[in-house]
């Protein structure tokens, strides 16, 4: 089956479309706000969605919500759109030696769906095989973090984190692989509480067979 019978016309894969896709879609004003800014004009618009929705906002439990939500859209669980909070993750020279495959698996991952605004709850599991350097455990986390705090669909997340991964290890040697529940998903639309997504990446010598099923029994070990 060729391409064609895959996509509609419109959804054809094109090379830069494909390289485009790896980044996440802003406007080139972007960061043109301060957090502040962008904290009082959310709060105002979310009060007109609550507002709209019938909710009487001067209910003591309610009257709080629109700069509870701002502050949380900002501060937590989009601040991966800054570019300052990517984890710096600084390299430390492989004295050890090490040259076998390190897998850091079951990093909790939270993000938000960038169809529905609704939580997206899963695990990453991530492994390299280090060159020269290796980094810091903790920061594999972080950057699964980083990535995760932003609207997302799976299969984005699961490749910027490669690439991170990538540029930070100075190594193609990345496997990722992402298991998710999505709440669009499970509490609404379909209503399909067991399904669950998995999306992976495998690059350098993760694309052979024997790399990536030592992985894949890393992280299927003790679960
Ligand atoms: N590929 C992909 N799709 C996602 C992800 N998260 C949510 N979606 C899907 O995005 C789609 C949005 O489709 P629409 O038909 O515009 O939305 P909808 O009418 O709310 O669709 P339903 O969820 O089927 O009710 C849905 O099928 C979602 O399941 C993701 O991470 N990756
Ligand atoms: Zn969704």
């Amino acid at each position: 089956m060729d391409n064609k019978e895959l996509f509609h016309d419109d959804q054809l894969p094109e090379d830069d479309h494909m390289a485009g896709s790896l980044e996440t879609p802003l406007r080139p004003d972007a960061f043109a706000l301060s957090d502040e800014q962008k904290i009082d004009g959310i709060e105002k618009h979310f009060r007109e969605i609550m507002l709209l929705l019938g909710l009487d906002l001067d209910d003591d439990s309610l009257k709080g919500t629109p700069r509870r939500v701002a502050k949380m859209y900002v501060q937590e669980i989009f601040d991966g759109l800054k570019p300052e909070n990517k984890p710096v993750a600084r390299l430390f020279e492989n004295r050890y030696g090490y040259r076998q495959m390190l897998v850091e698996r079951n990093i909790t991952l939270y993000s938000s769906c960038e169809h529905h605004f609704v939580p997206i709850i899963g695990k990453a599991h991530v492994a390299y095989i280090p060159d020269g350097h290796v980094i810091g455990l903790s920061k594999l986390n972080r950057i699964v973090q980083y990535y995760g705090r932003r609207p997302q669909v799976q299969e984005r997340l699961t490749r910027q984190i490669a690439q991170e991964l990538r540029d930070v290890l100075h190594t193609e040697n990345v496997a990722v692989l992402i298991e998710a529940d999505h709440l669009c998903v499970m509490s609404r639309g379909v209503n399909d509480v067991t399904s669950s997504t998995i999306t992976s990446e495998f690059s350098g010598l993760f694309e052979q067979d024997a790399y990536r099923l030592e992985f894949m029994q890393a992280i299927r070990h003790n679960q």
